[in-house]
């Protein structure tokens, strides 16, 4: 029988130089879970682990039901999303896109029909033929999207990837996440320096601080909590 949780963290400790970090928690098929914290508290070194950047000294990771704590990023079934570098500079978005299905660029037709429908949903039809270069910041992050939709792993990992853009855009761009992630029920964890960012989209949020999850709750329950200083510190 599988198992309910798509992601499961089991005693993870991790350790670098001076910085350490301890993991225990499950997260279900399909939930949208925000992670926030201060700086350096390991939000990054949390979706790293995950997607296996990083090796945990001991513990486990269970992902979609199989064990994946020796697992290379490749075999995980997860898709990571950055705040930079998911463009190549010198080829077109359609390109870009479809880098994500192939690397070497072998695509028969239905990839390539695949390609299309991810550029179609994302909003970025009409500028397949154009350089990362020559469209907006918001249109490079939709190629990272699509580049994700494509590959259609079941987790979706963000590591802050609209760290960049204004307060509109990030909305934008949440929402296609979003709908992505109901229409696919993935299973999307979100590392957001802007707590507006986890109270619109995520169901439940994680606060991080020195390498620890202190809570991690409905995001209502979360940003209602006055008993935790850390928190309180970074809410302001
Ligand atoms: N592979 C690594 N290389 C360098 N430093 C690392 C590495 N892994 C972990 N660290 C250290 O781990 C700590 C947590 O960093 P991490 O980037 O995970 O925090 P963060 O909460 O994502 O911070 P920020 O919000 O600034 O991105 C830092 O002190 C960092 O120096």
């Amino acid at each position: 029988m599988e198992r309910q949780g798509m992601i499961g963290l089991e005693k993870l400790f991790f350790r670098y130089d001076d910085f350490t970090a301890e993991f225990d928690f499950e997260i279900a098929r399909g939930e949208f879970v925000a992670v926030i914290g201060p700086s350096g508290s390991g939000k990054s070194t949390l979706l790293s682990l995950i997607a296996g950047f990083d090796r945990a000294q001991s513990g486990k990771i269970r992902l979609d039901g199989q064990d994946m704590t020796l697992a290379s990023p490749s075999d995980r079934p997860v898709t990571m999303v950055f705040q930079d570098h998911n463009t190549f500079a010198h080829l077109d978005l359609w390109t870009n896109v479809a880098l994500g299905l192939s690397p070497a660029l072998r695509l028969d037709a239905a990839e390539k029909k695949a390609v299309d429908e991810a550029l179609a949903r994302t909003g970025l039809q009409a500028l397949a033929r154009r350089k990362p270069g020559e469209v907006s910041g918001g249109e490079r992050q939709r190629v990272a999207i699509a580049r994700a939709l494509l590959r259609d792993e079941p987790i979706l990992l963000l590591d802050e990837p609209f760290a960049a853009l204004g307060p509109a855009l990030r909305r934008e761009m949440l929402d296609l996440v979003k709908a992505l992630q109901e229409e696919k029920n993935y299973t999307v964890m979100l590392v957001s320096h802007h707590p507006e960012d986890a109270r619109y989209a995520a169901t439940r949020t994680a606060f991080m601080s020195n390498g620890r999850i202190l809570a991690f709750e409905t995001t209502q329950d979360l940003f209602a909590r006055r008993d935790l200083p850390e928190l309180s510190d970074y809410i302001g």
